[in-house]
């Protein structure tokens, strides 16, 4: 088989084994923006949910952000294009609120999940490839993220799947070009423009950089410490909420308890712990965790410690209580862009 045809023939395999365990007549959403890897994958789709023994259906949904002039346009022949290979697509306009790509991913996501929960679809197919993760994992690294951001991105999370994972990214062109469909280039993933994000530059300049001076193999070993990483990093949640379970008491945290944790489970439960109380997961960085972890472990009478989202900590009679609070202080820190 030559390269182009290998191609279509690993992401349609790579589509039947992400789908391997939905229910008979279930509906599955495919996410298109009209690039190169969710166009392979709406083709990938298209071709699997028409074969006689696939029993789940299949649709697309596109996602017009109204950032750039002629985003509609876009969106319309991304549906278009959909269309084309026999699925019904839908376009849905959103509001972005505020500029860089967390915004816009954060409304992507509600958008998908709202289309999911209007239609009734079991699965959401993100076009995400193994480059992708290798990127994430590179700008991770660059920000001194910990082990649950290297991980990446999971191949599931909820209703979301991303078949593509163990795919290159010229793997989605070569199957694109194979089956005569002309992706949308988006200007801006081009690294040398002027909007480019942070994304499209370590895509366009730092990692064929690596490549060039480490030799070829970085984006597979960068994609294969996220997967042992992800592994890890489950581990330790899961022993981090059996200590959160642990130390949880009608009137707080027993700080004993938490005290006595390995730093790696007492932080990941007290991170935890935060989000359950209101705090948004994107804006709770390690220096608030720490701040809070410090009423813990280097207690000295301090006051409540402010948290992103009108969250307080404090510490009192032994316990450790979060809750909504006035926000006395918040800790000045820079919001950092992560997929997840
Ligand atoms: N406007 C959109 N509408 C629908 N789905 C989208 C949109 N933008 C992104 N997605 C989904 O999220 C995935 C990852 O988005 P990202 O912006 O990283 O795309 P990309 O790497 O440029 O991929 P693509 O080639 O599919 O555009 C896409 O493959 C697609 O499944």
């Amino acid at each position: 088989m030559s390269g182009p045809a290998l191609a279509v023939a690993q992401v349609r395999s790579a589509v039947v084994a992400a789908l391997a365990d939905v229910p008979p007549d279930a509906l599955v959403l495919v996410a298109c923006s009209g690039g190169p890897d969710s166009l392979a994958l709406a083709a990938g789709v298209a071709f699997v949910a028409a074969r006689p023994a696939t029993t789940w259906r299949a649709q697309a949904v596109v996602v017009d952000h109204g950032l750039q002039d002629g985003s509609a346009r876009v969106a319309d022949e991304a549906a278009r294009a959909c269309r084309g290979l026999g699925l019904d697509a839908v376009v849905v306009r959103v509001g972005v609120d505020g500029p860089g790509e967390a915004p816009a991913r954060a409304a992507r996501y509600a958008a998908l999940e709202r289309a999911a929960d209007e239609l009734g679809a079991a699965a959401v197919l993100l076009g995400h490839t193994l480059d992708d993760q290798a990127e994430t994992v590179l700008l991770g690294l660059a920000r001194g993220s910990g082990a649950r951001t290297l991980a990446g991105m999971a191949d599931t999370r909820g209703r979301f799947r991303r078949p593509l994972l163990g795919l290159r990214r010229a793997d989605t062109l070569a199957a694109c070009a194979a089956q005569n469909l002309t992706p949308w280039h988006d200007p801006t993933n081009d690294g040398a423009h002027p909007d480019a994000s942070l994304r499209s530059r370590v895509r366009s300049e730092v990692l064929p950089t690596l490549e060039r001076v480490l030799g070829p193999g970085v984006a597979d070993a960068l994609a294969r410490t996220a997967a042992q990483l992800r592994d890890d990093a489950d581990l330790l949640d899961a022993l981090a909420a059996e200590l959160l379970a642990a130390a949880s008491a009608e009137d707080g945290l027993d700080v004993d308890v938490l005290a006595a944790a390995p730093p790696a489970l007492r932080t990941r439960a007290l991170r935890a712990a935060a989000i359950a109380a209101g705090s948004p997961a994107g804006a709770l960085l390690r220096v608030h965790v720490l701040a809070v972890d410090a009423l813990v472990t280097d207690w000295h009478g301090q006051g409540a410690v402010a948290l992103p989202g009108g969250v307080a900590a404090g510490r009192s009679c032994g316990r450790l209580a979060l809750g909504p609070a006035p926000a006395p202080r918040e800790v000045p820190v820079r919001a950092v862009d992560q997929e997840e």
